[in-house]
């Protein structure tokens, strides 16, 4: 869907990204993982075309059919004065189009069915991030971008909505590129985990996990430890 190479960037005279590189194609979740600071999010605003980068280059597969990209941010960043289901179509109006139909079955892909006319103010985190989650569904993006989605979220709230993720992206073949800090949730949710530091990848584990174990099972298997225990040491490398 995407490959990125050799991505260099500097803020001013301040350079950020040396050289990362990463591709992502339908069902896989690659994650970028490392201290604050390292250029993750960078790296994600390079890939939506919101920067561009000073060398290196990002190929965008044009043989992907549906070709969209959405963002999904830390805070769901929903329009407060909008109902739920006006939050989850708005890149259809903006293209003109209704959007109520596939609105509102994004909103039952979430769980949220039903909610559609209430306001953002009357929900939950967990709930406000779903939206965010079904606007990017909505959409029809084949990939999606994520910084740290669940960064604000409770353990329990964050499990749920990382098991709800990996079911969309099996079921939908979404591509996912997703930031995170957590080397627990790294090892649960990517096929393929880059540690940043000092705007390099310094190294790179594919977990390998059996997928049909999840929740507790999984976190609690020794697949998930050694898991762990890779990011872990790459972690203080990048630190
Ligand atoms: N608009 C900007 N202008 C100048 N420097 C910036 C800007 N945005 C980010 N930086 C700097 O670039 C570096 C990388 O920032 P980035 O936000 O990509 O890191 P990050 O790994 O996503 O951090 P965090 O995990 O804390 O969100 C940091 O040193 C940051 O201070």
């Amino acid at each position: 869907m995407m490959t990125a190479r050799g991505l260099a960037f500097s803020y001013g005279g301040t350079q950020v990204l040396h050289d990362v590189g990463l591709s992502v194609v339908p069902g896989e979740v690659v994650t970028l993982l490392g201290p604050s600071g390292c250029g993750k999010s960078t790296v994600l605003r390079l890939l939506a075309g919101l920067e561009t980068p000073h060398s290196g280059v990002i190929e965008r597969d044009r043989a992907d059919p549906a070709g969209g990209t959405a963002f999904v941010f830390q805070r769901a960043a929903l329009m407060p004065w909008a109902s739920v289901l006006d939050n989850v179509r708005l890149p259809h109006r903006l293209s003109g189009r209704d959007g109520r139909a596939d609105a509102n079955a994004a909103l039952e892909a979430v769980g949220l069915a039903g909610m559609g006319a209430r306001y953002p103010h009357s929900l939950s985190g967990g709930q406000r991030m779903r939206v965010s989650i079904a606007r990017a569904l909505a959409s029809g993006a084949s990939l999606i971008l994520m910084d740290e989605p669940f960064g604000a979220l409770d353990e329990i709230l964050r499990f749920r909505l990382n098991d709800l993720m990996l079911t969309l992206v099996a079921e939908r073949s979404l591509g996912v590129v997703f930031v995170t800090h957590s080397l627990f949730e790294a090892a649960y949710l990517s096929t393929r985990v880059h540690v940043i530091g000092g705007g390099r990848v310094v190294g790179t584990v594919e977990p390998a996990l059996d997928r049909r174990v999840t929740g507790g099972q999984q976190r609690a298997s020794t697949a998930f430890g050694t898991v762990v225990a890779a990011l872990s040491t790459l972690l203080e490398q990048a630190a």
